[in-house]
């Protein structure tokens, strides 16, 4: 279980997140929305203990672990596997070294391992573009491979910042597939999303940021039919 108690981070003097609460539950799946610049980022960066920003007060629990004070290495480690905003790749290496050089940690217990094969298995146009370079790849299959590659470290908890941004109509529905998938071998994960759609396809519950705080939390089908929210913090 992940908890965040009161969090609120900043980049130098500019404070970005004010005392942010926010839990997921082991297997299931939370959408963090809201507009740009709210902050989502800032809270998936200073789960993964990356810097900047710097946490100014608060904690972050990790099953029980405090993860504030941690290098983001430690963090993952742990099990907390990062698909982060635009899929920072290697221009020079190719789909299957990116996948073989990441960190491993062993897959819990009775959960199926992660291999490059597995890996090809989730995302079939992945394994017929192995040997192609980071800089080759369309940007359905840059977001394939950062999350794959999160995937290799046989994580429990997956921090997804909007993985389906910018792609078309039909990857963002493999990429929606493919958060099914994880949910349904037990992950959890905590999914950034612009779009509200795709968010509310996979969710069990939602939290809605505005200017660095939560402003809304519920579950997704809640959230579904509450018309006023929706247009006043996501202007849909
Ligand atoms: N490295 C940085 N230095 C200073 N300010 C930053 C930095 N990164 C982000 N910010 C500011 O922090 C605020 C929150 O940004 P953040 O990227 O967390 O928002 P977001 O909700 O993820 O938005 P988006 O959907 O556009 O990615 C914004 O005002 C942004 O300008």
């Amino acid at each position: 279980m992940l908890e965040i108690k009161s969090i609120s981070s900043s980049y130098g003097e500019a404070r970005i997140l004010h005392a942010i609460n926010l839990t997921v539950a082991q297997g299931q799946v939370v959408g963090l929305l809201g507009r740009n610049g709210t902050g989502k980022t800032t809270l998936i960066r200073s789960i993964m203990q990356v810097k900047p920003p710097q946490v100014t007060s608060g904690s972050i629990k990790w099953n029980g672990r405090e993860l504030c004070g941690m290098s983001s290495n430690e963090v993952a480690l742990l099990g907390i596997g990062l698909v982060p905003q635009g899929r920072r790749l290697f221009a020079s290496l190719t789909v299957q070294e990116h996948l073989e050089i990441v960190p491993r940690r062993p897959a819990v217990s009775g959960r199926r391992p992660w291999t490059v094969e597995r890996a090809y298995e989730l995302f079939p146009r992945l394994g017929e573009r192995r040997s192609h370079r980071g800089n080759q790849l369309s940007g359905g299959e840059r977001q394939m491979l950062a999350i794959t590659r999160a995937l290799m470290l046989n994580p429990d908890l997956m921090l997804m910042d909007e993985p389906t941004e910018g792609l078309a109509p039909l990857i963002v529905q493999h990429v929606e597939q493919a958060v099914s998938a994880l949910k349904a071998e037990g992950l959890t994960v905590l999914l950034v999303e612009q779009n509200l759609r795709s968010a509310l396809a996979v969710v069990d519950s939602v939290y809605i940021l505005e200017t660095g705080a939560v402003v809304h939390h519920g579950s997704a089908s809640d959230l579904t039919s509450d018309a006023a929210t929706l247009h006043r913090y996501l202007g849909v």
